[in-house]
């Protein structure tokens, strides 16, 4: 399997080295050559496989000769061994046709886990075989980071580095990333707010001297691994509820495009999806853009699914290639008139990406509404990114079963669902004692150059 990138302009890759790599040297999202499929025998098969065995069906034909069947076996099993639900990925009824899928078992209780803990070993497995020394630098509203120090915390041959907007993550998301107390983890709060984080980022991907010489590395979406490991959660909920005999839909809270984008992949691989609803909270730009045509950037306003609150959403960029039909050059430019806030879509690309995506938006009281309404007809308590999906989910119910995705614990945003619920969502066992833990982290200013020199000297 070759993994190329959307600017069509960087060296063509196989799985480890997309892995390691992150960014495209072009500024690009590496994405595959093509595309595996299944045939509907072979999704039929699936029914009744644990999730770790469904894991190893799916990836399998994206990893190549990277590692072998019996490695890649052994990887798996460690990444989901320290979830808390057996099936991982539990489905649960919220209507007759209506389902959540609840992605919150894992160790930091998001739906980063699954890719997280998947590709921490894959690192892992990587790294010991090259003795080579890896810098992760991370950029998070608030998830990504926390999992990927959970993930990484304590292995000799990586240092993380995690920016997060200072002051805009729930206390429960800062104490994740700021209390764990192993030396190679390195929690930076940058004033500015989550896309200053990942430009600069991405910044430090362009910069050749900085890259190599650190040693860079992704564990933010932009990297392929973060994709793929997402798409089984697609294949198991939709199995489990009939597929291939019978189409689903989901709809997914959406901030970077990377959760969705998994879905869409599993649809391009066989899967019967009807519909990939995007679910977006007040920051709009996604909904925006499949209304309007235009991708137009306007200002962050701080909401109660901080996650969020983006709007350079990567993964678009790995969609928009699809509909361009793979012309690299075509989404240079794109990417180019994004730098002035904004660019338009060509008609033909809309009309493929609207094939294939619905949209919808969530203001801060609908979500509010959706919490407290949620709990009353069917007691479960969800915190404010998957009521941001379960609200658009309902709008866009059809006799198809609709998945909405589940991607947080409740714990970990207490404070908006507690006033929109009355309901205290308590941290599980293994974190009740996150606010007694001592904190560490350093506020830096929104400057690139200051950023670089700080983690060289970090690392010197
Ligand atoms: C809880 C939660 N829900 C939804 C999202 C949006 O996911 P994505 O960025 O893959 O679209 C995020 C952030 O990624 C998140 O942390
Ligand atoms: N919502 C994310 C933002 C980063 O997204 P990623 O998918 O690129 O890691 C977060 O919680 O950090």
């Amino acid at each position: 399997m070759r993994y190329i990138s959307t600017r069509g302009q960087a060296p063509v890759l196989n799985f480890e080295e997309a892995m390691l790599t992150g960014l495209a040297s072009d500024g690009g999202l590496y994405v595959p050559e093509t595309i595996p499929t299944m045939s509907e025998e072979e999704i039929a098969a699936l029914a009744g496989l644990s999730y770790e065995e469904v894991a190893f069906t799916v990836m399998k034909p994206f990893i190549g000769d990277t590692f072998t069947d019996a490695e890649f076996e052994e990887i798996i099993a460690k990444a989901y061994q320290g979830f808390k639900h057996d099936a991982r990925a539990p489905l649960v009824q919220l209507g007759p046709n209506h389902f959540l899928l609840e992605l919150f078992h894992g160790p930091t209780l998001a739906f980063k886990d699954f890719a997280m803990q998947l590709i921490g070993q894959l690192f892992q497995a990587a790294l010991s075989r090259s003795g080579k020394h890896v810098t992760i630098v991370g950029a998070t509203s608030g998830d990504t980071g926390s999992a990927a120090i959970e993930a990484f915390k304590g292995l000799s041959n990586v240092d993380v580095f995690i920016l997060f907007p200072h002051g805009r993550v729930s206390d429960v998301q800062r104490r994740q990333m700021t209390t764990p107390p192993e030396s190679n983890v390195h929690a930076l709060a940058v004033e500015g707010d989550f896309d200053d984080c990942q430009a600069a980022l991405k910044e430090m991907f362009a910069d050749h001297d900085f890259r190599e010489g650190v040693k860079l590395a992704a564990v933010n979406s932009i990297n392929w691994a973060r994709v793929l490991a997402q798409v089984v959660y697609y294949f198991t909920s939709a199995v489990s509820l009939g597929a291939p005999h019978r189409k689903v839909s989901f709809t997914v809270p959406t901030g970077n495009f990377g959760d969705i984008f998994a879905g869409y992949i599993a649809k391009r691989m066989g899967l019967p999806i009807e519909n990939l609803v995007i679910a977006t909270n007040q920051n709009d730009i996604l909904h925006r853009t499949m209304v309007t045509g235009a991708y137009t950037k306007e200002g962050v306003t701080p909401s109660i699914s901080p996650s969020m609150d983006i709007q350079v959403s990567s993964n678009f960029e790995r969609a928009l290639f699809d509909v361009y039909d793979r012309e690299g050059p075509a989404i240079a430019q794109l990417m180019d008139e994004l730098k002035a806030g904004s660019f338009a879509i060509s008609q033909g690309a809309m009309d493929r990406l609207r094939d294939t995506f619905k949209s919808g938006r969530a203001s801060e009281e609908e979500t509010t509404a959706t919490i407290k309404d949620m709990f009353a007809r069917t007691n479960e308590v969800l915190c404010p990114h998957t009521a941001v999906a379960v609200k658009v989910g309902e709008e866009n119910l059809t006799e198809v079963p609709m998945i909405s995705l589940s991607t947080a614990h409740p714990a970990k945003f207490p404070a908006a669902v507690e006033a929109a619920c009355g309901v205290h969502p308590e941290l599980p066992p293994h974190m009740a004692d996150l606010f007694e833990r001592d904190e560490r982290f350093t506020v830096v200013p929104n400057d690139l150059e200051g950023l670089k020199s700080l983690i060289k000297e970090r690392l010197a």
